[in-house]
């Protein structure tokens, strides 16, 4: 029985997705020691930001084949830890960017109109309209660290409030930024010439304490900061201090170093607000991600593959559907021609023809290492692992491209170096999506591949079929089809024979023995 463990709250709808094809186990606020105790169990685990997936739940977790993060940032999983594991690591990158964008802003205007801190007063039975005074957003300065999906939003609705905008983020184009009305700046005039900053990038080594003592000192006395990102891009006890020394006018933070936040000087603030991680938490938001993850759960259990995996190189959702046959395609060649090769494999190479020429190589470089990995590691290598798995074996993967070589629309050629000699094969996709090996070593054929198959290399001479065939039938091993390629008349020549049954290895040395025979190859794919 499939097994899905659900360890944050997640939206009923997404349940329901996950119960079509598991048993859903809903365990919430487990701590680490049960959760390692109990994921060997478990086939599939969805979480939100309460949950840490640390090396030791992914070591436990034998049985996992996907990691569902019911929201953007994955740094609460140990992504190199599952990847290793072959585990595929999924995420929602879209579904609450709305979200957390009106988060954001929902907390610039509580910080410039004080509006928790009105709430409480008059709840505390007072009617303080003094302390109040508030500062219109209206032609002041937002700087926006991190111009990607939320930051964009937070851009395109602070502009119609008539805000002006800087933005800092160097993975970002000029004209990007100026379609957004924004001007990109360093760090430093951000930071100097902003009345509010807002911070949308995620955490990583470079950005964590990106806002310190430092930064603070040069921003204006009446800046205020809003993080609805990630905890730990701020250093908070810097924080802390330069808003008690009025360095800074205040800030609004969702996210913290440390969640749930504990003893912080923060809490003792007046001018900060603060809110327990609830950027995503709308009810839209919730329902996108739970949808969005449910989703690629129940089709990653089911045999397909996911849209948004965070930890398959060069998948991209809208990429997915039309390059899938393709994938198809190299599993299949990459896995024969490492078959022909045998021994211990040194080198890959993958040429992309044809109109492949023009597709994002990454994936089809992925696929066609997973197929030649799968003899040897069998489900263990999976399009998560495939490329670390042949690093470790020191395989060198060379990728190249030809669009001027056009037997067919788009082909796909490999060849497999290894301890024993190079092979190479070529293969295509026929207009109804069937797989077609079109080469072997050079030698031109045209066989769909099956399940058990014999090729031989051989002296192009009078009999030899007839040999075979009568091989074949005397083991009792029924012949599907058989196709015959040269390159000169009475040269050498290849033999690919689909079988109906496997080839036993005894009557592959009497196959070798036949004169004008070559090489012979069983291959199982
Ligand atoms: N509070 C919440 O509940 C909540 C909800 C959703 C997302 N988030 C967080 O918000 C953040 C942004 O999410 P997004 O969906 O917009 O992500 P995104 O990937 O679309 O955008 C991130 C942007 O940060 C930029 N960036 C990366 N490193 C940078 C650096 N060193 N300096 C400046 N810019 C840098 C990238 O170029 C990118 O444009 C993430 O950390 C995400 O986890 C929080
Ligand atoms: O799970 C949540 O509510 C937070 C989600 C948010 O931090 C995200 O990165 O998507």
């Amino acid at each position: 029985m499939t097994k899905v463990l659900v360890s944050d709250p997640i939206d009923p709808i997404g349940i329901d997705i996950l119960s079509q094809v598991a048993q859903v186990d809903i365990k919430i606020g487990l701590p680490l020691d049960e959760l390692i105790k109990i994921i060997p169990e478990y086939n599939a685990l969805m979480i939100r930001s309460g949950t840490y997936v640390t090396k030791e739940v992914i070591t436990a977790g034998s049985q996992l084949k996907i990691i569902g993060r019911a929201g953007v940032g994955v740094d609460n999983i140990d992504i190199p830890s599952a990847t290793r594991q072959g585990i595929v690591v999924v995420n929602s990158p879209e579904g609450n960017t709305i979200a957390a964008a009106e988060h954001t802003l929902a907390m610039m205007l509580s910080l410039s109109r004080h509006i928790p801190q009105a709430n409480q007063s008059i709840k505390e039975h007072r009617w303080d309209r003094k302390s109040f005074i508030g500062a219109e957003v209206y032609k002041k300065t937002l700087g926006i660290i991190g111009l990607g999906k939320i930051g964009s939003h937070v851009a395109n609705i602070a502009k119609s409030m008539g805000m002006k905008l800087l933005a800092y983020d160097p993975f970002i184009s000029n004209e990007r930024a100026d379609q957004l009305g924004c001007v990109l700046v360093e760090l430093e005039l951000l930071f100097s010439e902003s009345d509010y900053i807002t911070l949308h990038i995620p955490k990583t080594p470079e950005t964590a304490h990106i806002i310190n003592k430092k930064a603070l000192s040069k921003m204006k006395s009446t800046a205020r900061i809003i993080n609805c990102a990630r905890g730990g891009i701020i250093d908070e006890d810097a924080l802390a201090e330069a808003i008690i020394n009025k360095k800074i006018a205040g800030a609004a933070l969702d996210v913290f170093e440390k969640e749930p936040l504990s003893n912080s000087k923060l809490k003792n603030l007046d001018n900060v607000i603060l809110t327990p991680h609830l950027g995503a938490s709308t009810t839209e938001a919730q329902i996108n991600v739970a949808v969005d993850v449910a989703e690629q759960i129940r089709d990653v259990l089911l045999g397909l593959s996911a849209r948004t995996a965070v930890n398959i190189p060069g998948l991209v959702p809208d990429l997915v559907e039309k390059i899938r046959p393709y994938l198809e395609l190299a599993e299949t060649l990459g896995n024969l021609a490492g078959q022909l090769a045998g021994g211990r494999i040194e080198k890959l190479t993958v040429r992309l023809q044809g109109e492949l020429a023009a597709m994002q190589s990454q994936p089809i470089v992925i696929a066609s290492i997973k197929g030649l990995l799968s003899q040897a590691l069998r489900e263990r290598v999976n399009y998560v692992n495939a490329a670390i798995e042949a690093k470790e074996r020191g395989i060198r993967i060379i990728e190249t491209r030809d669009a001027s070589i056009c037997d067919y629309a788009a082909s796909l050629h490999i060849s497999v170096q290894g301890s024993l000699g190079e092979h190479s094969v070529t293969g295509t996709l026929l207009s109804d999506g069937e797989i077609r090996i079109t080469n072997v070593d050079l030698f031109p054929i045209n066989v769909p591949p099956s399940n058990h198959m014999l090729f031989t290399i051989h002296r192009d001479m009078p009999g030899i079929i007839g040999k075979i065939g009568s091989l074949l039938g005397s083991f009792n091993v029924n012949i599907a089809s058989m196709q015959v390629g040269r390159k000169i008349v009475r040269g050498d020549a290849v033999m690919a024979v689909s079988l109906d049954d496997p080839l036993p290895d005894s009557l592959l040395l009497e196959i070798m023995k036949v004169t004008g025979i070559r090489d012979a190859y069983t291959i199982k794919l």
